[in-house]
């Protein structure tokens, strides 16, 4: 079988683990990864890594030419770098390659521009792409519609250094009609990957709804999900809730 190109837009915390995850799956090539600086680092993503390969050129975004897509063609390009990253990749979009963002905090107008290259190629945002975090935001939107009174809080924990409330928490505040600002709790400590919960609160009953991301590694792995559902799609914008919510159609049991 034809084996997947993957470029990967920024090499940090989160998108080292996703590559780290392209690596290791056989029906993925991955051919390169963008990254800000020019400072020195190691040429290849691999080897980076601690692999023994030359597999993913370092490649920093100074040296993204007007016809770089062309150079150096993907199926998929994987986006954790920065809000700023979208600007560097328009091309992509007209070059067909499909766009997986998992920037979790866009401007509007950043938004705006993600969204409008899915008219021409197909484009997956999602601010959280784990399965379990997926779930959780359908989850959640269900219990409202069956206990719409309930009292309802988010909290949203990560690691000291992130200094955004998070762009999850945020969009389960949108799904559940609630005002950010007022029913987002943020807790910033240690080294806290990710950690999200949805409180129901009733008089004489409380659900909670909670999701730990206990390694970076979930990210890679929901990458890959939402990059076997994107291949071979028609131009468009997709999102993991409407993948999950189809298996839940699909899967969810009758009495
Ligand atoms: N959707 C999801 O499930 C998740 C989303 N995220 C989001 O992913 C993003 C990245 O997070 P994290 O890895 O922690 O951040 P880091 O700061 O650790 O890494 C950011 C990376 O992006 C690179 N970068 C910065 N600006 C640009 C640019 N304009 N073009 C290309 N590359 C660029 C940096 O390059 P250099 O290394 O050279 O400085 C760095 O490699 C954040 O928005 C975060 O919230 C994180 C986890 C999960
Ligand atoms: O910055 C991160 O790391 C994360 N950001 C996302 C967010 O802001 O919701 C998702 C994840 O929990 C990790």
């Amino acid at each position: 079988m034809k084996k997947i190109k993957v470029g990967i837009w920024g090499f940090g915390k989160t998108g080292k683990l996703i590559a780290d995850e392209f690596l290791k799956d056989s029906r993925f090539v991955l051919s390169w990864v963008v990254r800000k600086n020019k400072i020195k680092h190691s040429k290849f993503a691999s080897s980076d890594l601690g692999y023994e390969t030359n597999i993913g050129k370092i490649i920093p975004i100074s040296d993204v030419s007007d016809n770089f897509f062309l150079k150096n063609p993907v199926d998929i390009l994987v986006d954790f770098s920065h809000n700023y990253g979208v600007h560097s990749y328009k091309n992509a979009a007209k070059s067909g390659i499909a766009i997986i963002s998992g920037v979790s905090n866009y401007q509007p107008e950043e938004l705006s521009l993600l969204k409008s290259l899915s008219e021409i190629t197909p484009v997956l945002y999602s601010p959280n792409i784990t399965l379990g975090v997926t779930f959780l935001m359908v989850a959640s939107h269900v219990l409202k519609k069956i206990i719409p009174n309930a009292d309802i809080e988010i909290i949203e924990e990560h690691f000291k250094g992130k200094t955004e409330v998070s762009g999850t928490a945020k969009k389960i505040a949108q799904t559940l009609e609630l005002d950010e600002s007022k029913h987002i709790n943020s807790i910033r400590v240690g080294g806290i990957v990710g950690r999200h919960e949805v409180i129901f609160g009733m008089p004489n009953q409380t659900i909670r709804l909670s999701h730990s991301s206990i390694s970076r590694a979930a990210f890679g792995q929901g990458a890959i999900f939402a990059a076997k559902h994107l291949i071979g799609k028609m131009p468009g914008l997709y999102s993991m809730e409407s993948i999950i919510a189809d298996m839940v159609r699909k899967h969810c049991p009758t009495y």
